[in-house]
């Protein structure tokens, strides 16, 4: 069978990670592919190295350009979802790539974004474990509407989730600290990002519990564990175009060693396609990742500290964003969930 697709925000970072994966996808034709400012542009004008889309031009993100496919991305910036979708028929699939409707929390919304709350879509993260052992997977399944997660909530989730919901580590001293690249800020904001700037340098932002991923784990963190967490989260922007690479630390349980976080990592992630546990003493690295769908995951205990490390390496634009849309969406229309979804990444 073959869906027609449209791929919105197209000429951004995140549009086109979506269309470089969609190439390759067996029962997906991208008919349509829009933009705003470059409206009107050819789509290889803006991003050369897509060669395969041929002469396609940029069309204006409008209702009624998306309107008539059977699949829509939005790679939008965020609150620009909105009314569009509002506008589009109830059985179109829509992913967004923004995190409009990621939040399930009307407060958490309010506390970290600008504008109106707009309510809640099913969440793409396939692999999040749920409090009574199912995956977030089976809510994809019969979904219209699904919001894509921010790749630093990825990253951090997918390392947590499994070991706060098996009660191995505690709720109330988990700590964060992220290298990120800045193709994660889109493409308008890395731009004006002057080599001389980044080169040689690593930038912290957001490091005072601002950033607006905090909730979102939080989140995602109640529904793997039923538990509330307190939770420092702070990136740090260093020179690689892609990737994240997160070092997240929780006081671990009396009696629990190395073995038991691994029985609880396997029985979790064991049978994912597109988690890569490490073995003892392996590290991840973003450029093993980079241009995949995988997230790898390393965990190890410092006892002196009595406290359990994991590191969590994904391509924030892969598996952190067109990755996990795609995934999502090939669950969401029942065809085989690793569609067009690289396992090997590029190097270097
Ligand atoms: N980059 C990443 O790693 C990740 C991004 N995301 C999310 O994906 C979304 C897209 O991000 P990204 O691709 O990085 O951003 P970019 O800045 O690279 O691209 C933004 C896109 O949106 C279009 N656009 C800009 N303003 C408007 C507007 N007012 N109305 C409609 N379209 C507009 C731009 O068009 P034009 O170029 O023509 O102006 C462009 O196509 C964001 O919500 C982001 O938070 C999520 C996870 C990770
Ligand atoms: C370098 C950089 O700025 N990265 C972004 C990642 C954005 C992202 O993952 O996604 P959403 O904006 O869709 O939530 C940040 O940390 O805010």
């Amino acid at each position: 069978m073959t869906f027609s697709v449209a791929v919105a925000g197209a000429s951004g970072y995140g549009g086109g990670e979506l269309l470089r994966l969609l190439a390759t996808h067996p029962e997906f034709e991208v008919r349509t592919v829009t933009a705003h400012s470059q409206a009107g542009e050819r789509l290889r004008s803006v991003h050369p190295h897509l060669a395969s889309y041929g002469d396609l031009v940029l069309e204006q993100t409008t209702p009624e350009v998306l309107a008539g496919h059977d699949v829509v991305f939005l790679a939008l910036p965020h609150g620009k979802s909105g009314a569009l979708t509002e506008a589009l028929p109830a059985d179109t699939l829509v992913i967004d790539a923004g995190a409009d409707h990621r939040l399930e929390r009307e407060q958490d919304w309010t506390d970290y974004y600008p504008g109106d709350w707009a309510g809640t879509w099913t969440y793409g993260m396939p692999e999040l474990i749920l409090e009574d052992g199912g995956k977030q997977r089976r809510n994809l399944t019969d979904t219209r509407r699904i919001a894509v997660p921010g790749c630093n909530a990825t990253a951090v989730t997918l390392a947590l989730a499994p070991a706060l919901r098996a009660g191995i580590i505690g709720t109330d001293d988990i700590s964060t600290v992220l290298a990120v690249g800045p193709s994660g800020a889109g493409k308008k904001a890395s731009v004006s990002m002057l080599a001389s700037e980044l080169l040689g340098n690593a930038a912290p932002y957001n490091a005072f519990g601002g950033h607006r991923h905090n909730p979102e784990i939080r989140q995602n963190l109640r529904n793997a564990s039923g538990k509330d967490v307190r939770l420092s989260f702070s990136p740090v922007l260093v020179p690689m175009a892609r990737g994240i690479l997160a070092t997240s630390t929780a006081s671990i349980a009396e009696g629990v060693d190395l073995a038991k976080v691994r029985e609880v990592f396997e029985d979790a992630y064991g049978d994912e396609t597109f988690i890569e546990l490490m073995e003892d003493g392996a590290y991840p690295r973003t450029a093993d990742v980079n241009g995949s769908n995988r997230t790898q995951i390393a965990f190890g205990i410092d006892e002196r500290a009595g406290r359990l490390i994991v590191i969590s390496a994904l391509d924030n634009l892969g598996k952190g964003t067109a990755g996990a849309a795609i995934q999502s969406a090939n669950i969401a229309l029942g065809i085989e969930e690793s569609h067009s979804l690289p396992i090997n990444g590029v190097a270097p």
